[in-house]
């Protein structure tokens, strides 16, 4: 496949390594510094964009793909209050588009196993938070998979109306903790605890290969479907 790059910082680069090793090739790369390349890009020269880029940019990136008739793997995060409109634009151009908050298949165990737990917690006297640590380079807080996983807990638990990021609190919201420390790819924890006891299930990625497998896995899936998509869809009951 014709693969576009729009983005091309650590995940783009993690990104074009995997896509060669399985036998892709990279139709451009594009970064802050040559958007324009973007627009004169032949719309035939694509098969698909796998976009990750930055919360201030992913709208205008994917809304782009989308008039070009290029199917969008998106992983970026902190831009989500648009994503209905893309949602929206993707029914109207018939496109395809893809989005995940983390791509890799153990996060994504992760967000079932948190499910499952949220669900025997229902009714249990504990008190759920969330703690997630990245790389001091990360421009957004919380992180979308803690996001993801929040959202888990709410649609489970029916007394969960939301998350707050610490220090503000809010009752009845998720508190989520967002540490940066030094080049840590991705850490996850959510954490239950009571007045006897403390119950944790975490996450830790090791490097970014995981979510850049992900996303060439999703946009080798995407190719010739129509529609939106995310990794429920791609995974189905296969984990
Ligand atoms: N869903 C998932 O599994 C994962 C998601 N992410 C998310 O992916 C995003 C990117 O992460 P990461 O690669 O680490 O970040 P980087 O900062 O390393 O890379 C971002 C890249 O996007 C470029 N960029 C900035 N603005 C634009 C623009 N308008 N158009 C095109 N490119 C632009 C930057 O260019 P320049 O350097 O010149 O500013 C840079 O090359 C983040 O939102 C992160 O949270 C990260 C890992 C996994
Ligand atoms: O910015 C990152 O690095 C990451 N971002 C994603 C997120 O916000 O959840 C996924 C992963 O944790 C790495």
């Amino acid at each position: 496949m014709n693969i576009l790059l729009l983005g091309y910082g650590k995940m783009g680069k993690a990104i074009e390594q995997i896509a060669l090793e399985r036998g892709h090739h990279i139709a451009g790369k594009i970064d802050i510094n040559n958007l324009s390349e973007l627009e004169v890009l032949p719309a035939e020269s694509v098969d698909v964009a796998i976009e990750f880029s930055a919360p201030e940019a992913a709208y205008a990136n994917i809304k782009l793909c989308l008039e070009k008739g290029w199917p969008v793997v998106s992983g970026t995060t902190g831009w989500l209050d648009f994503k209905g409109e893309i949602e929206g634009l993707t029914s109207e151009k018939g496109g395809a588009f893809f989005y995940a908050s983390n791509y890799s298949i153990g996060v994504n165990l992760f967000f079932r196993l948190n499910r499952t737990l949220a669900r025997l917690m229902k009714n249990q006297p504990y008190a759920v938070s969330m703690k997630e640590i990245h790389h001091i380079h990360k421009v957004d807080a919380p992180s979308g998979t803690a996001i993801t996983l929040a959202e888990g807990v709410r649609l489970e638990n029916s007394e969960i109306q939301g998350w707050s990021l610490l220090p503000e609190q809010k009752e009845n919201h998720v508190p989520i903790l967002a540490e940066r420390d030094g080049e840590v790819p991705g850490t996850h924890i959510v954490t239950y605890q009571s007045e006897v006891d403390t119950l944790e299930i975490s996450h830790t990625a090791h490097s970014r290969q995981g979510f850049a497998l992900g996303a060439v896995v999703a946009a080798e899936w995407l190719r010739g479907k129509q529609g939106v998509f995310g990794m429920d869809d791609l995974l189905g009951n296969t984990i």
